[in-house]
């Protein structure tokens, strides 16, 4: 009976939002409920879903926000009639990097759930720590460098985890908490990802960590298949190797393990079946590019609160500047990432200076910012002879490159290869709308151009295609201009799902976890059922001649300018 076909649940706890959002088996959407934690939530004194102390550069989330969302979720979606009876999997896609630190009673809390109280109320006192530290954070600067040399130099780190030290990576963090709060950490009794605690509060006790997110800590060495020994005992300090491994659990190989059932709770409280089973939730960017069987010559970017720049690839070739995971799904396969912090809220600055200089506040709070970034040439050359104008512009201290907040404007002449940093000839706000967005692609261009290669025809190495993904995806000024620096020989894309690509992707690993046959890759399965002309839609122009490598020449003078800017902010 069509009525009791399988459903399955992605959740995407996010940094401003969880979304549950639920699919049948033939991959289509059936329900979406969304929490958005500054504007719904009650008792948290949060600004875009976290907290700061600016004085450390720490940023972090209260963990009991989020099980406020969860019940609230769960509530909306049987508002809308969701059957939860029907629902046979749930997986989940966590905003990388951040630990969920619990205390010794929380296996007993989580196992005895009562469905008469909320989540929030019986599981607070489930934590050693009420924050969790989150990928924002920039307060580990000394545990970095210490990492880096734990190996020999960030070369060897990234070679062994992936990727080379980072302030928000899992080890610094837990390796700071340890050291600060050191009473905290010997009454924490496990540590979770944020991906694990959604699977934790599903199974009612601790899951294991997913074998991509556990990438993301800077403690698991890809090529070994296990944890870092040496890492680990840097990160344990004076508490000992043993004492941490407890803390982080073992970490299984199979994305689509079947953890167990539901925990009771959800049977009583929202009516689930007993046989609805929990597939381990990823992280929000390796739950990405599940959301359609992406090919390795493709390139996802997700424009979310941070920017990242996704590509599913059979090669491992990390380096300092980028970050390799484990594929979620696909044994021999890897995640390639790029992950900025001045993604959304970079591009919303420039929209409210706009708005403010024109003294406006349209309907659409996009409009004049996209009508400007279209009607300004590409790199603000008006004329052939203009020198391009270049710029950084980040608001929050930087990942790639590694900087400190601020802003600087350049002009760059290609024909000498004369940069110079000036405001000269800038219109402030209004140049400035197509050069974020063109400062955000010269920069993913830059840092990717080593993967992709040349789909022939004498065409110059660049994706397949350009799919756009994350609350920016809805933005066609954006996706012009990605196509135009990014290339693409088929297009720029956008999923019909629009900004909830990483929740639709934990749906389907659900779908993949629990329907697969045996041996069948998730690649496999999903590509048999996905309705290309149905789930995307073209949005752009990928690949233009003459635009792509005037774009070329404008990637030097970026390289040139982050190295510049790299060497006199260093000197301050
Ligand atoms: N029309 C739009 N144009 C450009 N950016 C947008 C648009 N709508 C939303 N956004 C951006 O999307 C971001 C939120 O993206 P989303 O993927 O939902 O967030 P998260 O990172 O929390 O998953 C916001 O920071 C906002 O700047
Ligand atoms: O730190 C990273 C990736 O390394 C971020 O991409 C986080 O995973 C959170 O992203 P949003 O979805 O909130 O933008």
């Amino acid at each position: 009976m069509a009525s009791q076909s399988p459903l399955y649940i992605g959740f995407d706890l996010s940094t401003q939002q969880l979304k549950g959002l639920v699919v049948n088996s033939d991959l289509k959407v059936v329900y979406l409920a969304k929490f958005d934690f500054d504007a719904d939530s009650t008792g948290f004194d949060i600004k875009k879903g976290v907290l700061t102390n600016e004085a450390e550069h720490e940023v972090y989330a209260p963990v009991a926000l989020w099980l406020q969302a969860l019940d609230t979720v769960l509530s909306s979606l049987r508002q809308q009639g969701l059957d939860f009876s029907r629902v046979k999997g749930i997986s989940g896609a966590g905003q990388q990097h951040g630990s969920v630190y619990w205390g010794h009673e929380a296996e007993t809390l989580l196992q005895n759930l009562d469905s008469a109280k909320s989540l929030e109320e019986q599981l607070e006192t489930a934590f050693s720590h009420p924050y969790s530290p989150n990928w924002q954070d920039a307060s580990t600067q000394k545990e970095c460098d210490e990492f880096d040399k734990v190996l020999g130099g960030q070369e060897e780190l990234a070679q062994a985890t992936g990727s080379k030290a980072h302030h928000r990576f899992t080890g610094p963090q837990i390796l700071r908490f340890q050291r600060k709060y050191p009473e905290v950490y010997q009454k924490t009794a496990r540590i979770s990802l944020v991906s694990s605690f959604i699977a934790s509060v599903f199974l009612g006790r601790v899951a294991p960590f997913d074998i991509s997110d556990v990438c993301g800590m800077n403690l698991w060495n890809i090529k070994k298949g296990a944890y870092d020994v040496e890492a680990l005992k840097l990160c344990a300090g004076k508490f000992g190797v043993e004492d941490l491994k407890k803390k982080l659990g073992e970490v299984p190989e199979d994305g689509g393990l079947h953890l167990g059932p539901v925990h009771p709770y959800y049977m009583k409280r929202y009516g689930f079946s007993p046989d609805c089973t929990v597939i381990p939730a990823t992280g929000d960017n390796p739950a990405t590019i599940l959301a359609l069987p992406l090919l390795p010559s493709d390139a996802m970017v997700s424009l979310g609160t941070s920017t990242t720049f996704l590509m599913s690839t059979p090669s491992y070739k990390p380096d300092p500047a980028t970050h390799f995971f484990n594929h979620p799904t696909t044994a021999g396969l890897y995640m390639f990432m790029l992950c900025y912090k001045n993604g959304g809220l970079a591009r919303e600055h420039v929209r409210d200076a706009i708005n403010e200089s024109l003294k406006d506040t349209p309907s659409q709070p996009w409009a004049n910012f996209d009508k400007i970034a279209l009607q300004t040439p590409p790199m603000g050359q008006r004329t052939a002879t203009d020198p391009m104008k270049l710029g950084l512009f980040f608001p929050r201290p930087e990942i790639v490159p590694n900087l400190h907040s601020g802003q600087w404007r350049f002009t760059y002449d290609p024909t000498t290869g004369q940069l110079q940093e000036t405001t000269e000839g800038w219109a402030t706000p209004q140049d400035e709308a197509r050069a974020i967005i063109e400062s955000q692609m010269l920069s993913l261009r830059l840092r990717s151009r080593g993967l992709t290669q040349s789909p022939g025809n004498g065409l110059p190495a660049q994706p397949r295609r350009v799919y756009l993904v994350g609350g920016g995806s809805k933005n066609e000024a954006i996706a012009k201009v990605a196509g135009e620096i990014l290339g693409g020989v088929e297009g720029v894309y956008k999923l019909d799902i629009g900004d909830n690509a990483c929740a639709l992707g934990a749906a389907y690993k659900a779908v993949w976890g629990m329907e697969r046959q045996a041996g069948q890759t998730f690649e496999d399965l999903i590509g048999q059922r996905w309705q290309e002309e149905e789930f995307i839609e073209k949005i752009a122009d990928g690949y233009q001649k003459g635009v792509f490598e005037q774009y070329g020449k404008a990637v030097e003078g970026f390289e040139k300018m982050e190295q510049q800017v790299l060497q006199q902010e260093g000197k301050k």
